[in-house]
């Protein structure tokens, strides 16, 4: 089987309220987004690498790449205004039949065991979606202004990649954005895809806010010892 790893980064980091895009800040002296292609060109499925970028920084990143020595193969996909519209701008181009695992740019610490059964349970079974439990209460804040405790036990926070064979995610890209959609399983949900949740890791948060760059550099070093 063909396996590809589609990563986004066409995003401007706003939260990050930094100049430079979160996904080009470095992290252990490279680029956050090195770390990420890395991870996915490590794992043993061998994925084809897309990168989707803004395509005013295409030539950034070139330079990016020969600044650290970056040789890891890829190509170069144009973003959009959204998560949704940079996805479906990589995927409309895969024609092969094959396992596609979407990962944010941002979620620099994933590890290949993760990545190599996500892509073994989107195989099997359809797709396969990272997810942590809440180390927190969780409540729902209703429309009435009501708050309500949920369960926690049966409350997953969905982390990246998200994995799925080609057809169906191909498919259920072509409906028309929502709102809603802020991830790729709520598109396939959507589409009428019954979600698999595959267990994932704390470490594999997204980098949001300036305090996340600096947890994932202390966890880099800590591993690094
Ligand atoms: N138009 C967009 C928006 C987001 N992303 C990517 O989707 C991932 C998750 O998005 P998020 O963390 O929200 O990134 P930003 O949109 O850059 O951040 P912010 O929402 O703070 O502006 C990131 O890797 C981001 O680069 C993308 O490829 N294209
Ligand atoms: C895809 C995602 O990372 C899953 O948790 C998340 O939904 C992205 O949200 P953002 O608002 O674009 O950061």
């Amino acid at each position: 089987m063909k396996f590809f790893a589609v990563i986004v980064a066409g995003g401007s980091g706003t939260r990050m309220n930094a100049q430079l895009p979160k996904q080009f800040m470095l992290l252990a002296g490279k680029p956050v987004i090195m770390h990420t292609i890395t991870a996915f060109s490590a794992s043993a499925e061998k994925p084809e690498i897309m990168v989707v970028l803004n395509k005013q920084q295409f030539s950034f990143w070139e330079q990016l790449c020969a600044e650290h020595q970056f040789t890891v193969p890829h190509t170069l996909i144009a973003g959009g205004n959204t998560r949704f519209q940079s996805v479906k701008n990589a995927i409309d181009t895969i024609n092969e039949t094959s396992v596609i695992a979407i990962h944010d740019a941002v979620r620099p610490l994933i590890s290949t065991a993760i990545i190599s059964k996500a892509y073994q349970q989107a195989l099997t079974e359809g797709n396969s979606v990272v997810a942590v439990p809440s180390k927190d209460s969780v409540r729902w804040q209703k429309a009435n202004g009501v708050s309500q405790n949920l369960n926690r036990n049966e409350v997953f926070l969905v982390q990246t990649p998200q994995t799925f064979q080609s057809e169906m995610i191909k498919k259920a890209y072509q409906q028309e954005y929502k709102e809603e959609f802020t991830d790729d399983a709520s598109v396939a949900e959507s589409f009428g895809i019954r979600i698999n949740l595959l267990p994932g890791d704390p470490d594999n948060f997204k980098i949001t806010f300036p305090a996340d760059l600096l947890m994932a550099e202390l966890i880099l070093n800590e591993k690094s010892r």
